[in-house]
């Protein structure tokens, strides 16, 4: 059994194992409203292994690989049900206003590994990519595939696909255990009416052929444009059980589960602390997470507990990180206006 602990802002949220999924869901269910409001969206689940976040994330795993069940309904966890809303609410809105994307990155020993690039025969493999931050001050993965979806099922099954990529090492603890961070980003990219040449390429690519394009124009072959970016952001955060018969490989993996996990506490130290410099920089994670957890987005931490004894310390960890989240006050967050994005020209 385990508790899941909810921080929002200043409201706070505590679950039991036996809670089901839908009333978990419903208290996060109006951040979703927000996205299409305008805000950036982070929900992020922290935990020590085997405590629960990706039942919390995705639902229950299947035995034997890391897949999750997408077929009992009841058990779907925070992302499928998000990305039914955000779907729901998209289908409320004029069609063919919203093209929605996905991403999924695996943080692994301070690299990041783009989990949906496919190779030349178009099988799926991960690729290791670097995290920037670009002129207008964001953070960016260069190259990394963002596949467009038109529902949540599509959605559902890329995201399994990536999820069969992670790379595992079992623990003790939890037999299919990951030692990685994983982040999964859903992008609304919402359609402008007034479109220049490399505007009306990039609709034609997620909204298909319906928009209407001069044959004569001809397009550089990269090229940078405006566009409003949305995006929800879940971030599966693995902390180290205790580090005992830890040796090798895995001490390795150990100390940069570690490192990264006290970047982002720092990071939202320095915010919480209100300091000029925030140091998203220290870590990969911290880097890829700039957007999501500082400026103008609205965050959910998911703590997932383990009530054993045995898990006294990595508990109380876990509850650390959640007494530092809940002390970022960041005032009135602030709405997208616009956003730029360098995008591949793939025609
Ligand atoms: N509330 C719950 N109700 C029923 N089963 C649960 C619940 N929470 C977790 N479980 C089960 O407990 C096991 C461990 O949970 P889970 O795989 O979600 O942990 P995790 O934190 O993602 O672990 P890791 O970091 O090692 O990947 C799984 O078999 C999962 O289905």
């Amino acid at each position: 059994g385990g508790y899941i602990f909810g921080v929002l802002q200043k409201k706070r949220m505590i679950y039991n194992d036996l809670e089901s999924q839908d009333a978990v869901f419903a208290d996060v269910a109006p951040l979703l409203t927000s996205l299409l409001d305008g805000y950036n969206v982070c929900i992020m689940a922290y935990g020590q292994t085997g405590s629960g976040k990706t039942y919390t994330m995705l639902g229950p795993q299947l035995e034997g690989n890391l897949a999750f069940a997408i077929e009992e309904e009841s058990e779907l966890g925070i992302i499928p049900r998000a990305t039914q809303e955000v779907f729901r609410l998209i289908s409320e809105k004029p069609p063919g206003s919203y093209c929605v994307e996905v991403s999924v990155v695996e943080v692994y020993n301070n690299e990041i590994f783009d989990l949906l690039a496919k190779d030349s025969c178009g099988k799926v493999f991960g690729i290791k990519r670097d995290v920037v931050t670009t002129r207008e001050g964001k953070s960016d993965v260069p190259l990394l595939t963002h596949e467009t979806v038109e529902n949540a099922s599509e959605f559902l099954h890329l995201v399994k696909k990536g999820l069969l990529l992670r790379v595992t090492h079992p623990t003790l603890v939890h037999a299919h255990s990951s030692r990685s961070h994983l982040v999964v980003t859903l992008t609304i990219t919402t359609q402008k009416m007034h479109c220049t040449p490399a505007e009306i390429n990039f609709n034609m690519r997620c909204f298909g052929p319906s928009v209407d394009i001069e044959s004569s124009l001809t397009f550089p072959p990269h090229y940078s444009f405006e566009a409003d970016l949305l995006s929800v952001t879940s971030a599966f955060l693995y902390t180290v059980p205790g580090m005992s018969g830890v040796t090798g490989a895995a001490l390795r993996e150990t100390s940069f589960i570690n490192r990264s996990l006290s970047a982002l506490a720092d990071v939202l130290g320095a915010i919480a602390e209100q300091r000029a410099h925030v140091p998203y920089r220290n870590s990969k994670l911290t880097h890829l997470l700039q957007d999501s957890v500082g400026g103008d987005a609205k965050l959910l931490v998911m703590l997932c507990i383990s009530p054993g004894q045995k898990y006294l310390t990595e508990s109380m960890q876990s509850l650390g990180f959640g007494t530092r989240a809940r002390q970022v006050q960041r005032g009135q967050v602030k709405k997208k206006i616009s956003q730029c994005r360098v995008k591949e020209n793939k025609t």
